[in-house]
């Protein structure tokens, strides 16, 4: 397959785009890409071309990426063993050096490297450059079952956005480079946190009060009890969901981070299918969008 063999679908997409281009012109789009829906290496150039694209029409793509399978790949070869416990990784100061390592390393630069192929310059930070992520420990509690008291959780070096400062990315925006961040953090002592990815990219489209919050993953978006596609839920129906407990496991911190999104100006959140050709194109350009839009 060549880099270029899927462009005349692009354009095809793109031909219909005219009324969207003048929505979405000079607007910050946040794209979560998740670990998943790298996969393989056709998929991220292909992502890398749409990104590009997005720019060259006039958006403003702000890329925050995860790496969950590609930290697990990495701690298999150093034989080194993970639990997660609430879809979180527990991660000790030899975890941290292993998932810093990746995350702000190979991954981080391989998305940067799939853009800037395309045509447009990607610049790959981690959350610690230019003071973008001040992070703190996660304040988390929960219900011990055996003894049913309320627990403080600790997972080590897993860390909560505390201030995101997103003038590094509008620096960044404004010399027409688009920033690729990896989701780790520091705290005001200088300690490194482990942030979630889904987390560090809500945080970063409410600090940019971005236009869209793009979440990818590996399923077509919040699928009701019958398993078909929801293309649009208000956040009274997500909680609701939540509440009823067919929006389970994964989907519950992304839905979550999608509503903290929204709390907190950003116009509208989607998840949607990351392995698709285009998704981002066909969420943004097309009238019947890609996934499931999440809006106030
Ligand atoms: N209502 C739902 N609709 C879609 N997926 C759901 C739903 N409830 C739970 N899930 C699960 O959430 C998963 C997505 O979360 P996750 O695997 O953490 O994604 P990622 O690795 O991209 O962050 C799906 O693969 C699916 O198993
Ligand atoms: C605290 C925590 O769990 N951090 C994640 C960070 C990467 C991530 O979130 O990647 P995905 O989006 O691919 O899942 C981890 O260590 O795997």
């Amino acid at each position: 397959m060549t880099e270029t063999s899927d462009m005349p679908d692009a354009m095809q997409i793109l031909a219909g785009a005219l009324p969207f281009l003048k929505r979405y012109d000079d607007a910050t789009v946040v794209v979560k890409y998740g670990g998943h829906a790298m996969g393989e290496e056709e998929t991220a150039l292909r992502f890398g071309r749409d990104i590009a694209l997005l720019e060259q029409v006039g958006v403003n793509p702000v890329v925050v990426h995860g790496g969950g399978p590609q930290i697990n790949a990495m701690l298999k070869r150093l034989n080194v063993k993970s639990t997660f416990v609430q879809g979180l990784r527990v991660t000790d100061a030899e975890m941290l050096d292993v998932v810093e390592m990746v995350l702000a390393g190979p991954v981080n630069k391989q998305v940067a490297e799939a853009i800037t192929r395309a045509g447009v310059m990607a610049v790959g930070i981690s959350g610690k450059d230019g003071g973008l992520i001040r992070a703190r420990k996660l304040q988390r509690t929960y219900r011990d079952p055996d003894s049913n008291i309320e627990k403080v959780l600790d997972l080590g070096f897993v860390g909560e956005p505390e201030h995101v400062d997103p003038k590094v990315l509008q620096l960044l925006i404004g010399a027409d480079i688009v920033p690729v961040v990896a989701p780790v953090g520091v705290g005001a002592d200088g300690q490194t946190y482990n942030i979630n990815a889904d987390t560090s990219a809500g945080a970063i489209a409410g600090a940019l009060a971005a236009e869209r919050l793009l979440m990818l993953t590996d399923v077509p978006g919040v699928l009701d009890p019958e398993k078909r596609l929801i293309p649009e839920m208000t956040v009274a129906e997500v909680k609701a969901g939540i509440e009823a407990g067919w929006i389970s496991g994964g989907m519950i911190p992304k839905v979550e981070t999608c509503i903290y999104a929204i709390e907190r100006g950003v116009k509208g959140a989607v998840i949607l299918d990351g392995r698709v050709p285009h998704a981002v194109l066909r969420e943004l350009f097309t009238d019947g969008g890609a996934g499931t839009l999440i809006r106030a």
